[in-house]
């Protein structure tokens, strides 16, 4: 694994282990996000990529190890998982306290494009909006860290890519790390500065990607790291 100075380092994984009954999903798995930077992580289906990330949120008590991460990060799910009772500013503001809680949550609407719509309820936007929302809801809170589930994985992909572009502007403004779980090889090579494989329980493989940035899938280099990757996850180019 490349070496990076410790101070940079503010997600820090060791050992972490899963097991759903008799079935070890995690199995020492180890690894590290620097400051600012974007890490993919892939993986075949029921590889374990959820339960790592769940397990660095905070969302199960039952993985062990050594975890350490930022003690302000968002997290983005594949659903928006918005509350259908509140309109979307007060969506992006729950939780938050002080006196200036609806300005935030609606400078955090413009970030993402979406100024206009906060007194709208959640059904009454479309999938990629609702997505968009639940990033503001991740962003108002300043994250060093934005932990991501396959974020963009239920939209079209003419909207994917919007979002994609949408990521990377905003990584760009305000300079967060993200570990970025997707079963899409391009939005890995789009975003990431790493792309981890975790396979066997375990980080199996990792990819520097040095392309500059902003990418686009027609970039030199682009295609070669794709069918690099995808016969690392077992599809080889036909
Ligand atoms: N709550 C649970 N109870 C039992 N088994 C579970 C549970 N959650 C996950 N698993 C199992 O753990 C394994 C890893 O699941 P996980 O969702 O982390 O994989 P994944 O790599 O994210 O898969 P996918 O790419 O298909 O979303 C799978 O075999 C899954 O069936």
């Amino acid at each position: 694994m490349a070496t990076r100075p410790a101070s940079d380092v503010i997600v820090s994984v060791t050992g972490l282990h899963r097991s759903f009954g008799d079935t070890v999903v995690l199995d020492g798995a180890d690894l590290t996000v620097a400051r600012g930077e974007v890490v993919a992580l892939l993986g075949g289906s029921g590889s374990g990529k959820s339960t790592l990330l769940r397990a660095l949120a905070g969302l199960d008590d039952s993985a062990f190890g050594a975890i350490d991460v930022p003690s302000h990060f968002g997290v983005v799910f594949q659903e928006h998982r918005l509350l259908p009772w509140k309109r979307v500013v007060d969506n992006v503001a729950l939780g938050l306290r002080g006196a200036d809680v609806r300005r935030r949550a609606l400078e955090a609407l413009a970030e993402v494009g979406l100024e206009d719509r906060g007194d709208a309820w959640p059904a009454e936007l479309s999938g990629g909006q609702a997505q968009r929302v639940a990033v503001a809801r991740a962003l108002v809170r300043e994250p060093s860290l934005l932990l991501l589930d396959e974020p963009f994985g239920a939209l079209d992909a003419l909207t994917r890519l919007r979002m994609q572009q949408l990521l990377e502007r905003l990584r760009v403004r305000h300079g967060f790390a993200a570990l970025l779980v997707t079963h899409d090889v391009d939005e890995a090579l789009l975003l990431a500065d790493r792309a981890l494989v975790l396979e066997g329980g375990r980080i199996a493989e990792e990819f520097e990607v040095t392309l500059p940035k902003p990418r686009h899938q027609d970039d030199p280099g682009f295609g070669g790291l794709r069918r690099h990757l995808l016969e690392r996850l077992g599809v080889p180019a036909t």
